[in-house]
Order: C-alpha cells, then sequence, then structure tokens
C-alpha cells in the first residue's frame, strides 16, 4: 500500500502529541517508528490506522482495488469505508490485559472477521492456520486465551493482525514479551512479507538490523528520516534519547551496530570509615 503522511498532526489533552509530520514509509517494505518513551509513536499508528483524526494534515493511501472505488488518488485512510479500511488495514496495539474466554484460534479468527459473508463464514478459513503458523504460535491453537503468558500472548496478536492479510501493517512494539529468537524470526518474518508495515520499536538494533528505512520522533516531531545507516548516527542518537554510544558496523550484514556506553556515573560513594573498635579491618 502506498502510504504519505503530509503535515499530521494531533492533540491530546490540549498538548500537540503529533506535530506536523511528513513521511513517506516505502511501499512493500518495513519501516521502524523510533522514538523515547512519549515521543508520539503510538498516536501515530493510531491516526495512520485511521482511528484518530489528524487535526491537521493527512494521511493518504492510494485507493485500492475496490471496484466501488472511482478515484485513482490517494484518498484520506479515514475516509474509507470501514470495512475496507479492516480488510486493508492492520494495527497490533501495545499488549491488552483482556480475559475473554476465548481460544487461541478463536482470537486469530477475529482477524477474519472483515472478510466473512453474510451467512458468517470465511472463505479462507486455512487463513488462520497459516497466521499461527508464520508467528510461531499453531501449537497454541488449542489453548484458552487468558492461560497463555506475555510472550505466547504476544505471538498471538502477531498472528491475529497477519490473519487479517492487510495491505498496510501497523505493528505497536510487536517484539514486547518474546525472546531473543522469536524477536529475530519475527522481524525477518515481516521484513519478507511484502506488505508495507510500519512497526514502533524501543529496540534500536532490532530496527538498525531489520529496517529499510526508519522514522525517529521526539517530542511529537519528526527528528529523522531515512535508511537506518544514515539515520541511526552518535550525534542524532545522543540528541533525541540523550545516551552515549557508538555505531559499529556488523561484521556479516554490514548493518549499524549501536554499542552503548554506560551514562556518566554519579561522584563515587566515600569510603566506609575504617572500623574504631579494634576487630579486623
Ligand atoms: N488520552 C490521552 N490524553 C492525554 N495525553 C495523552 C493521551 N494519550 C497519550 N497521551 C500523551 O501523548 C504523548 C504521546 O503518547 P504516545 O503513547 O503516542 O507515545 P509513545 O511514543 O508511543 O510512548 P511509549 O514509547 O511510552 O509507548 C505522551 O506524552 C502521552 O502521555
Amino acid at each position: 500500500m502506498e502510504l504519505t503522511l503530509t503535515g499530521v498532526r494531533t492533540r491530546l489533552g490540549g498538548r500537540w502529541v503529533v506535530d506536523g509530520i511528513d513521511a513517506t514509509p516505502p511501499p512493500g517494505r518495513l519501516t521502524g517508528l523510533l522514538g523515547p518513551n512519549g515521543a508520539g509513536k503510538t498516536t501515530l499508528l493510531r491516526l495512520v490506522a485511521g482511528l484518530l483524526v489528524p487535526e491537521g494534515g493527512a494521511v493518504l493511501v492510494d485507493a485500492g482495488a475496490d471496484p466501488g472505488a472511482a478515484a485513482t488518488a490517494p484518498v484520506p485512510v479515514h475516509d474509507l469505508p470501514r470495512r475496507a479500511r479492516a480488510r486493508r488495514i492492520a494495527l497490533l496495539e501495545q499488549e491488552s490485559s483482556s480475559t475473554v474466554p476465548l481460544s487461541v484460534h478463536d482470537v486469530v479468527a477475529l482477524g477474519r472477521i472483515p472478510y466473512r459473508t453474510a451467512w458468517g463464514a470465511d472463505p479462507d478459513p486455512a487463513a488462520v492456520t497459516r497466521a499461527l503458523e508464520h508467528a510461531r504460535a499453531a501449537h497454541l491453537a488449542d489453548r484458552a486465551w487468558s492461560s497463555l503468558s506475555g510472550g505466547e500472548r504476544q505471538r498471538v496478536h502477531v498472528a491475529r493482525a497477519l490473519a487479517q492479510e492487510p495491505e498496510l501493517l501497523l505493528l505497536d512494539e510487536p517484539t514486547n514479551h518474546l525472546d531473543v529468537s522469536t524477536q529475530l524470526s519475527l522481524l525477518a518474518f515481516v521484513r519478507d512479507l511484502g506488505t508495507t508495515t510500519v512497526a514502533a520499536l524501543h529496540d534500536l538494533n532490532l530496527a538498525a538490523a531489520f529496517c529499510e528505512h526508519v522514522l525517529v520522533l521526539s517530542g511529537g516531531r519528526l527528528a529523522a528520516a531515512g535508511h537506518p545507516r544514515d539515520v541511526l548516527r552518535p550525534a542524532l542518537l545522543s540528541e533525541v534519547y540523550g545516551v552515549d554510544c557508538d555505531v559499529l558496523t556488523h561484521p556479516r550484514t554490514g548493518r549499524p551496530v549501536i554499542a552503548f556506553a554506560e551514562p556518566a556515573s554519579d561522584p563515587a560513594p566515600t569510603a566506609p570509615a575504617p572500623p574504631t573498635d579494634g576487630a579486623p579491618a
């Protein structure tokens, strides 16, 4: 899906938390949405998903192959008919603590709702199994959702988004709770999907390793955008995150690897006074 953000801004609680974002994530590729806590990543993902309507600017997507669409020019995402939007865009939000009495298979099948016929049938029921396999969650299919661990739930959330078979995949911290092997396989899988994907990530090394493009937010504004190799430089990371780091080159992939330095420590505590009661020191 073609996605363009022009001057997108919105307020929450009377404050501009997304403030004039211009961006064009490359179609069919994985874009990392980076930035410190509170930078506006989740809010921007909700704007791109059409769940929030921007107060200024626009989130534009191509009109799609919908035969009912008269125009071929890009359209504001929130103007897409609800069902078309649900088929074309999937948003994986940060983990919810829901305790719904559903099986894992049923939770993933929720992603198929936009495709169901008037009689409630899914024209491609195998999509659920495929999505569970891709998210490495097939072995959980018959488990009760409420009995899963944090990492297992995250895999099932990912499977639900994949079952939607969207043209635009929006992932809010998709690697949360996942072990390192599952983090790597998930991002490799998403990168190779060929679907336009925007993923909010806190792990800068994962972003550096897997993203084709990164958008770095700071205080609701776009601090930098481009290929990780061009963007994830020590000066930018110091400015945005306040960290001291070196950026090395991965010996096998040529991708950036960020090596963080310890923050400057407080003055060393004064040494304890020597014992005065004759006890051995
Ligand atoms: N409903 C709300 N009302 C008021 N302020 C809000 C609301 N939701 C979010 N905010 C504020 O908007 C700012 C951006 O929040 P957002 O969740 O988009 O940041 P984020 O980059 O996703 O953060 P994190 O990395 O911590 O998840 C924060 O300062 C947050 O406190």
